[in-house]
């Protein structure tokens, strides 16, 4: 286990910003926390990394305690590091390790992690929104920590830089790192992400596997020839115990929600016996914005 937060709770004054926050991130998952504005991320992040104090509740890294030792092993980008702009990308990288007490050997392996060991030796000021935040994540893995924090990584990104990013986060994931990612983007989160935690004003609504809290919610849509009569449809659809919520649509199609366990090739062949032809059958992959909306309303 990376990361257990258990039953944290911050207030800010009268502010209740986290209510009994639980949560276990496992090695190797790319972790999204995914919230509205003011949902309690950011506080999340700041806690577990120690940079604000909570009112109650444990936070355990590597299931210790948050330690020195633990606070090296996770690279974190909270806000965007201060770079001087006349200095090139290696030299500001050089000071940030030296900062952070980091093997300056590593800022060569982040230049390279992040592709920016062509241009390494340009002024920062010179660079791209989106080559500023490469290089911010850089500092970030100097000293080669097997877990990497990010809050909002891709904010104020233009969709190059969107791109840029969050195909960097994919490449360090497949590197093995773990990592935390707190964003607002929904597509984001479903893009790059393993793994999500829905929060809402400072309480969770549900986390886990991308891929199963999107499965949940997947419909079939089905639509017989026009000779077959709906009804026939309709009839069969509800005779089979793992199909739920079938609802009528437009032009004769028919969508419904299936069981765990269950595919729309299943439903095609149990309506077959039932000498039913389908003409048509789509399944209607639910985005995750569409469940965050219906989590979140
Ligand atoms: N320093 C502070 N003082 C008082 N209230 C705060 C402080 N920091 C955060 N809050 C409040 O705590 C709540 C959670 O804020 P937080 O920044 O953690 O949310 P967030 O999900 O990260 O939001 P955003 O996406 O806008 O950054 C909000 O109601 C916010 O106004």
């Amino acid at each position: 286990m990376i990361l257990e937060l258990d039953n944290l709770s911050k207030s800010y004054g009268g502010t209740q910003a986290l209510r009994g926050l639980t949560l276990q991130i496992e090695a190797g998952s790319v972790y999204g926390l995914l919230g509205p504005n003011g949902s309690g991320k950011t506080t999340t992040l700041g806690l577990a990394l120690g940079v604000l104090q909570a009112s109650g509740g444990a936070v355990r890294w590597f299931g210790q305690p948050l330690s020195s030792q633990s606070k090296r092993r996770v690279g974190a980008l909270l806000e965007t590091p201060n770079f001087f702009p006349y200095l090139s990308a290696r030299q500001n990288l050089l000071l940030a390790a030296d900062v952070k007490h980091a093997d300056p050997a590593s800022v060569d392996t982040a230049l390279a992690l992040v592709n920016l060991k062509d241009r390494q030796h340009d002024a920062f000021r010179s660079f791209s929104l989106g080559m500023k935040q490469r290089l911010a994540l850089a500092s970030t893995l100097l000293g080669n920590p097997e877990v990497l924090v990010l809050d909002e990584p891709t904010n104020g990104l233009d969709p190059q830089g969107i791109a840029e990013v969050r195909e960097l986060i994919q490449r360090l994931a497949a590197e093995g790192k773990t990592i935390i990612i707190a964003s607002h983007l929904l597509d984001e989160i479903e893009k790059v992400c393993t793994h999500v935690a829905v929060l809402q004003r400072g309480e969770l609504r549900v986390a886990g596997p991308v891929s199963s809290i999107l499965a949940a919610t997947d419909r079939v849509a089905v639509r017989v020839a026009p000779d077959v009569p709906p009804a026939a449809l309709l009839q069969a659809l509800s005779q089979l115990a793992w199909v739920s919520d079938v609802k009528a649509e437009p032009a004769g199609t028919i969508s419904a929600v299936l069981a765990p366990g269950h595919s729309p090739a299943d439903l095609n062949r149990a309506l077959f016996a039932q000498g039913i032809i389908l003409a048509g059958l789509e399944l209607r992959h639910r985005t995750l914005e569409a469940q965050f909306l219906e989590l979140t309303k």
